[in-house]
């Protein structure tokens, strides 16, 4: 598990470290930390930390001090290192440190830094870090986008400037890096965006703050923590008791949704998939999915497919959509349901049952114009974007663009309810737990139907048995794999190209049992 901090935490927990420690201890640990890494990326870029051309934005404040630090072991190794101060002071012993290693500095002066920036090997960003605070005022903002144009690489001291390490919001200019050099602990800014796609490659510094940190704002699973979560088949396994999911998706207008969501279900691993609808739909599903056990839904009522099952309307004139579908451990609701009086109606039926219920897409928007189906004694797994959660909460959906952390906890308080919010990063709510933060996945996920998938994905998980929080994060992390992996390819897996909601789908077996190997070895 990777966990994350807020600054309020991160200050309190270096604090008390702090006084256990003689003073520049902890800058003096970060430093190292930073020119050793700073040497490894300057080898790599330039051959040699001797003769490259390292310079530093230096801010105020201690994040300033650290860069500063950091150069002066820089410039002791043959590094030609210069300073541009940018802030209204700057941080005594380091600079002193620096210059007396042969480093060089001067006051911020627009022409002579974009000169300095462009030519560098390497851009350390020591504007601000954990003590910054809005928009980057000038000149800060100003040299954030000096470094946009820098031939070298730019690596951000702790966090990068502009982005607000409790939260990963961006107000304005930032500093955009190829790695982040942070100490202690992740802050929750890295790991969410638009912060965490500003941090690029994250390494973390150890400076022995362990002991003194709480529990986590923000954690994100990593691939071990998945495989150790995912329902495993085992001698005694049947299709029931792997777990039957319920999907009631599709009408005759949007048929895809249906497919997409039963085949993310079936190649997630479900035991059995059963699948609600009205006629096309279910002829798409069938033809594309035979694994799955379908009910037609006719005018009220419902017929169930010949092939499967026999007539469904009873003869008692029960008008519960359900009646014959079957028992299901979790039911997927949603995607391309449709929101006119029948899909009501199903969406009624199905969020009445005694199981997990994942609601998605038109599930949302039937659920956002009556609250009242939210109150359930099961428990309830959200799956909106920010369009989605914007119709629910009332919020435009800039604001939840922005403020992804704020918003998505402020869902799950609201609503009673899980919630994954989707989107560049899917962060995931559960009330008196930390945020999940989803570290897989790719742009090339921003496709049609790609969300209908991870919604088979996560019922396949609450059927199986995991709870809405595990099987929501488990979902989003197996489906960004799949997406990455559907993506890449060439002789180093690093390329990529467009693809299609369904070869997401189609990419999950290899994807898990990649991610299975990786984590118990081969023989296992
Ligand atoms: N504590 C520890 O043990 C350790 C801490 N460590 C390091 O210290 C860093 C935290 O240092 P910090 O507290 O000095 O704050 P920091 O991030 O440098 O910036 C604060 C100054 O920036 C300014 N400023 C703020 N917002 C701004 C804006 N929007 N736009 C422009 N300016 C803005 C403001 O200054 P002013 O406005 O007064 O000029 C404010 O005073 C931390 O990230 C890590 O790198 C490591 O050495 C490990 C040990
Ligand atoms: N920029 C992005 N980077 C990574 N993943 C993305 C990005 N944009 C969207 N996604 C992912 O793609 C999926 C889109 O889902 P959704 O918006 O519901 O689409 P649809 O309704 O067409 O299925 C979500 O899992 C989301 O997290
Ligand atoms: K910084």
């Amino acid at each position: 598990m990777r966990t994350a901090y807020t600054s309020d935490q991160i200050r309190t927990a270096e604090r008390a470290l702090m006084a256990t420690l003689p003073e520049g201890t902890l800058m003096s640990r970060a430093a190292a930390g930073l020119a050793a890494v700073c040497a490894r990326l300057l080898t790599g870029v330039h051959g040699s930390v001797y003769g490259s051309r390292v310079v530093i934005l230096a801010g105020s404040g201690d994040n300033g001090g650290d860069a500063l630090y950091a150069g002066a072991r820089l410039a002791r190794r043959g590094a030609g290192v210069s300073a541009v101060l940018a802030g209204s002071r700057t941080h005594e012993g380091g600079l002193a440190a620096l210059l007396a290693a042969g480093g060089r500095a001067g006051a911020f002066a627009e022409d002579r830094a974009a000169d300095l920036v462009r030519e560098a090997d390497l851009v350390l960003d020591g504007l601000v870090g954990i003590g910054g605070s809005g928009a980057l005022r000038e000149p800060y903002g100003t040299l954030a986008g000096l470094a946009a144009d820098t031939r070298g690489l730019v690596v951000a001291v702790d966090v990068p400037s502009g982005v607000d390490a409790g939260t990963g919001e961006v107000a304005g200019a930032a500093v955009r890096a190829q790695v982040t050099v942070t100490f202690g602990a992740y802050k929750n800014g890295l790991l969410i965006d638009p912060g965490a796609e500003r941090a690029g490659a994250v390494e973390l510094v150890d400076i022995g703050l362990g002991p003194y940190l709480p529990g986590p704002d923000v954690e994100a699973l990593t691939g071990d923590d998945v495989v150790r979560l995912l329902p495993q088949a085992g001698v005694e396994s049947d299709k029931y008791r792997r777990g039957v999911v319920g999907i009631a998706a599709g009408s005759d207008r949007y048929t895809g949704a249906a497919v997409l969501s039963v085949g993310g279900a079936v190649r997630a691993g479900a035991g059995m998939v059963r699948f609600v609808s009205s006629a096309e739909p279910v002829r798409y599903v069938r033809a594309r999915w035979p694994e799955a056990v379908t009910t037609v839904l006719r005018d009220g009522a419902e017929s169930s497919d010949a092939s499967q099952a026999s007539q469904a309307q009873g003869s008692d004139g029960s008008d519960d959509p359900l009646r014959e579908v079957g028992r299901v451990q979790a039911w997927v609701l949603g995607p391309g349901l449709g929101t006119d009086a029948r899909a009501h109606a199903l969406a009624r039926a199905v969020l009445a049952e005694d199981v997990p219920v994942l609601v998605d897409a038109d599930g949302l928007s039937l659920v956002a114009g009556d609250r009242a189906l939210l109150r359930r004694t099961a428990p309830t797994l959200l799956t909106p974007h920010a369009g989605e959660l914007s119709r629910l909460l009332g919020v435009p959906r800039a604001e939840i663009e922005a403020g992804r952390l704020e918003h998505v906890r402020r869902a799950a308080a609201e609503l009673g309810a899980t919630v994954l919010l989707k989107g560049s990063t899917t962060v995931i709510a559960e009330n008196g737990h930390p945020v999940r933060a989803n570290t897989t996945g790719t742009p090339w996920l921003a496709t049609g139907g790609t969300g209908d998938v991870l919604s088979g994905i996560a019922g396949a998980l609450l059927a199986g048995g995991l709870s809405c929080y595990d099987a929501a994060a488990c979902a989003a992390y197996l489906h960004g794999l799949a997406g990455r992996d559907a993506a890449g390819g060439g002789p180093d897996g690093r390329g990529r190209a467009p693809i299609a909601a369904l070869d997401v789908a189609l990419a999950l077996p290899a994807a898990i049992r990649a991610l299975t190997w990786a984590s118990i070895g081969p023989g296992q």
